[in-house]
């Protein structure tokens, strides 16, 4: 068992980006943010990145899973022995396909077998436990969103919204005192964020990502591929709900005939577009939007969702916190959260049927 009070937890993330693991120690005793500690950051490879990407869309057993199972597990366990004087970590693993309605989700890489690497207490598998009980098991970063809103002090509802592959969103009312009490939080994916402009500059372009927007800023917004877009049934449907990496395939589609420029500016604003859509469903209109992920380092991206959402956007660095290391530090927080036997989703963040601690913790058979 976690002793009483503050703890040294790791958290780690490896999105949906497929870029690499995020690693960051944050100080907590499960509900308060005591202090925010190293981190790390170990990319992947081209070679893996290839293998990971070969494996999205499929299933335990199906093909190539074990190899991209096998990369995860060696990413992670060379950037979590970097730390020392650790309670516990949080592992979240790659999630290879999402389908909360019907195959459940699947993240790889095994929290046991980092356990027995690092010699650490590891809790993983944070997800399937929320499905089992009729949620989304997505997103999960909002009960450490609820935190972050109590340690910058915020007073009034605020947004935090997560541009990664996928977007997500959490409206956090700060002056409830606990995550899962009702009325504190409402989240739910956006849409897709930055996953089809890497997809459409890699395909086109042989490069990772719109670096700084460049390629997004010398094209126009064909406004119509967005109205398109923004017709697709998710944009209708209450919250909670969450996404695939490739759920909007359809908008890849509706740009192929775009000129690279226009395709980025296009994809660039649907992200955008979809963030502004999904206020329509918070209960009521945010302060501010505290933007964190990649896509916060995308000055046309983070532009036009200040125009189409007419709201005041920062990245999270304006109010102290780290908006490359967030997702990894909201592991950790979730880590102790279970170990602690506390609630890490409730109805408003996942839809699921009540408040659940979701996670498995492997103990390793020697000590540290
Ligand atoms: N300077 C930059 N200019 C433009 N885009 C950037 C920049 N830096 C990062 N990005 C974008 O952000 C992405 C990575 O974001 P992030 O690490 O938040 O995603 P992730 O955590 O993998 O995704 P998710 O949150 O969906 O799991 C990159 O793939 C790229 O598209
Ligand atoms: C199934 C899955 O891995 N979903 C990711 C993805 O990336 C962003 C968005 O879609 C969010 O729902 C989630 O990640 C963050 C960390 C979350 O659970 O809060």
């Amino acid at each position: 068992m976690l002793k009483p009070g503050p703890v040294r937890a790791l958290g780690t993330m490896s999105g949906t980006s497929l870029d690499g693991v995020d690693a960051a120690v944050l100080l907590t005793d499960g509900e308060a943010i005591m202090g925010f500690g190293e981190t790390a950051y170990r990319p992947y490879a081209p070679a893996e990145r290839a293998v990971l990407a070969a494996a999205l869309g499929r299933w335990p057993g199906e093909t190539g899973v074990d190899e991209a199972a096998e990369i995860v597990e060696t990413a992670h366990a060379e950037v979590m022995a970097r730390f020392s004087d650790l309670a516990i970590a949080g592992f979240h693993g790659q999630t290879l396909a999402h389908d909360p309605q019907g195959r459940g989700t699947h993240q790889v890489g095994s929290g046991r077998v980092l356990a027995e690497v690092l010699g650490l207490p590891v809790v993983w598998d944070f997800r399937s436990a929320d499905i089992r009980l009729g949620g989304q098991g997505a997103p999960l970063a909002p009960f450490f969103h609820f935190a972050c809103a109590k340690w910058i002090g915020a007073r009034a509802p605020l947004a935090f919204v997560n541009l990664g592959g996928v977007g997500n969103l959490t409206w956090v009312d700060p002056r409830l005192d606990r995550p899962d009490a009702p009325g504190a939080l409402l989240a739910f994916d956006t849409g897709p964020a930055n996953a089809p402009i890497d997809d459409l500059v890699r395909a086109r372009l042989g490069q990772g990502c719109d670096r700084d927007g460049a390629l997004a800023a010398s094209g126009r917004v064909d406004e119509a591929v967005i109205a398109a877009f923004l017709a697709h049934s998710h944009f209708r449907r209450m919250p909670p709900k969450s996404l695939d990496r490739n759920d909007f395939s359809t908008l890849s589609a509706q740009v192929a005939d775009l000129s690279d420029a226009d395709a980025a500016a296009t994809l660039t604003a649907a992200a955008a577009a979809a963030v502004a859509a999904g206020l329509d469903h918070c209960p009521t209109r945010p302060d501010r939007l505290l933007v964190t992920g990649g896509g916060r380092l995308n000055p046309v991206m983070m532009a036009m969702l200040a125009a189409r959402s007419g709201l005041p956007v920062d990245p999270v660095e304006a109010v102290g916190l780290d908006g490359d290391m967030l997702e990894a530090q909201a592991f950790a927080y979730l880590a102790v959260r279970v170990a602690r036997g506390l609630p890490t989703s409730c109805p408003a963040t996942t839809g699921v049927a009540a408040a659940v601690g979701g996670g498995i913790v492997s103990r390793p058979s020697r000590a540290a």
